[in-house]
C-alpha cells in the first residue's frame, strides 16, 4: 500500500491579480524627463564606465540610506551630494543610493515601490510612480542615481533614470537577474555571495557579458521574447560575507587575481557597509578608511566604495512616529560624519596626487 498521502485538490488559487499597473512606457510617458537630464545621466554612466575601466582615476562613491521611504528626506539627502560634489569632484565622483526595492533575508517591509505609504496596503501603483518621480527629481538636480534591481518587471519603470546599478547578494547567483543585468543600460556592481563567495559574481560577469533571450514584459507590458546585448560594464562588489569582512589587502588581493583568471579586468567595489563593517553603521569609516590606505599605497582596481549613509545616523524600527532622516532597513551612518570622512577621503587622494606618486590612484 502506498504510504503517500492523497493529493488534496486545491479549493482557492494562490496567487490573484490584485491591482492592473500602467505599462512602463505609459508611466515613462506621464514622467518624463528633459533632454538636458537625458544628456546629463549619458554623461554620468560615461564617466562610471571609464572609472571602472581605469581611464577616470577618481573613487566611484556611492553613497545613500540603506533603503527610500521618505521623498522629502531623500531629496534633503541629494541637495546635500550635490554640494559636496562640488567641493570633492576632482578626486570622488558622488552617486546617491535611491534604493526603492530591498531583498529581505526572510519577510519584512519590500521598499518605497512596494509601500510607499509605509502602512501594509502596498499601493504598488503608487509606489511605482511616486518612486519614479523622486528619481527624475534627484536626477534633475544633476545628482547621479544607484539602485539595486531586484525585481526584473521593475526595472523598466526606472532604466532610463540610473547611472549605475546592483544586483544583490541574494541574486547574484540567479539567471534571472544576470540576464536583466545583460539589457541594463547602465554600469553594475555585482554582490558577493551572502556566504563571501566571490565565485558567483565573477560567473555572474560573465554571464552577463552575453547576450540573451528570456521570457519577459515589453514597454508596453506585454509578453514578449527579450533580446539583450550583453553589458561589459560590470564589477563585483566585496560586501564581506558569513566569515566576515573581505576588504583588507590580501583579501583584495586575491579577487583581483580571481578576476583575472576570469578573464575579466581588475576592478572592485567595497561596500563599507554589510558584512564588511559586522551591520555596525559606525564602522564604515573604517572600511573605507582601509580602502583609502590601499589606493594610496599603490591598489589601482579599488575603483569604488558603497556607503550607507542617512540624514541622521542609526535605525529605527517602522511605526507610526517614525523620526526624520532615520533608516527604516539597515543602520546608517550620518550625514555630518559622511561628508567629514568624503572630504578627509578626497583631501588625501588629492594630496597623494599632488605629490606626483602613481600610489594616488593614477594608473601608470
Ligand atoms: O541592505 C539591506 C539588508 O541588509 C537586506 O535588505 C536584508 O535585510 P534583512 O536581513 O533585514 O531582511
Ligand atoms: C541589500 C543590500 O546589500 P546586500 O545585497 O549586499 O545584502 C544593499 O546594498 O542594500
Amino acid at each position: 500500500m502506498s504510504t503517500l498521502a492523497t493529493p488534496v485538490e486545491s479549493t482557492c488559487s494562490a496567487r490573484t491579480a490584485r491591482a492592473a499597473l500602467p505599462s512602463s512606457a505609459e508611466l515613462k510617458r506621464e514622467l518624463p524627463l528633459t533632454t538636458a537630464t537625458t544628456r546629463e545621466i549619458a554623461r554620468q554612466r560615461h564617466a562610471i564606465r571609464r572609472i571602472i575601466h581605469g581611464s577616470d582615476t577618481r573613487l566611484l562613491v556611492v553613497t545613500g540610506p540603506c533603503s527610500i521611504h521618505d521623498e522629502h528626506a531623500a531629496m534633503e539627502y541629494a541637495h546635500h551630494l550635490k554640494d559636496l560634489n562640488d567641493q570633492v569632484g576632482e578626486q570622488l565622483l558622488l552617486v546617491m543610493r535611491v534604493y526603492i526595492e530591498k531583498p529581505r533575508t526572510t519577510v519584512g517591509w519590500k521598499g518605497f515601490a512596494y509601500d510607499p505609504d509605509l502602512d501594509g496596503r502596498d499601493d504598488m501603483a503608487a509606489g511605482l510612480w511616486r518612486a519614479r518621480r523622486l528619481m527624475r527629481d534627484i536626477a534633475a538636480l544633476g545628482v547621479p542615481i544607484a539602485t539595486e534591481l531586484l525585481q526584473p518587471m521593475t526595472a523598466a519603470y526606472i532604466d532610463d533614470l540610473v547611472s549605475w546599478a546592483a544586483i544583490g547578494a541574494r541574486t547574484t547567483e540567479s539567471q534571472v537577474h544576470r540576464e536583466l543585468a545583460s539589457g541594463f543600460p547602465a554600469p553594475l556592481g555585482f554582490k558577493n555571495g551572502t556566504d563571501g563567495g566571490l565565485g558567483v559574481a565573477l560567473d555572474a560577469m560573465t554571464a552577463s557579458a552575453h547576450g540573451h533571450r528570456f521570457f519577459g514584459v515589453d514597454e508596453q507590458g506585454g509578453p514578449a521574447v527579450i533580446e539583450t546585448a550583453g553589458n561589459p560594464d560590470t564589477h563585483p562588489v566585496l560586501r564581506g560575507g558569513r566569515q566576515g569582512p573581505n576588504c583588507d589587502a590580501q583579501s583584495v588581493e586575491a579577487a583581483c587575481r580571481a578576476l583575472e583568471l576570469a578573464g575579466h579586468r581588475p576592478s572592485l567595489m567595497v561596500d563599507c557597509s554589510h558584512a564588511n563593517c559586522g551591520k555596525d553603521p559606525f564602522r564604515q569609516p573604517e572600511v573605507l578608511e582601509q580602502v583609502i590606505e590601499q589606493r594610496l599605497a599603490g591598489q589601482q582596481a579599488l575603483t569604488g566604495v558603497m556607503i550607507e549613509s542617512h540624514l541622521e545616523a542609526g535605525r529605527q524600527a517602522l511605526s507610526d512616529e517614525l523620526q526624520h532622516g532615520v533608516s527604516i532597513t539597515d543602520g546608517c551612518l550620518g550625514w555630518a560624519q559622511t561628508r567629514s570622512v568624503l572630504l578627509d577621503a578626497a583631501e588625501r587622494l588629492a594630496k597623494a596626487s599632488l605629490s606626483g606618486s602613481t600610489t594616488a590612484g593614477v594608473p601608470a
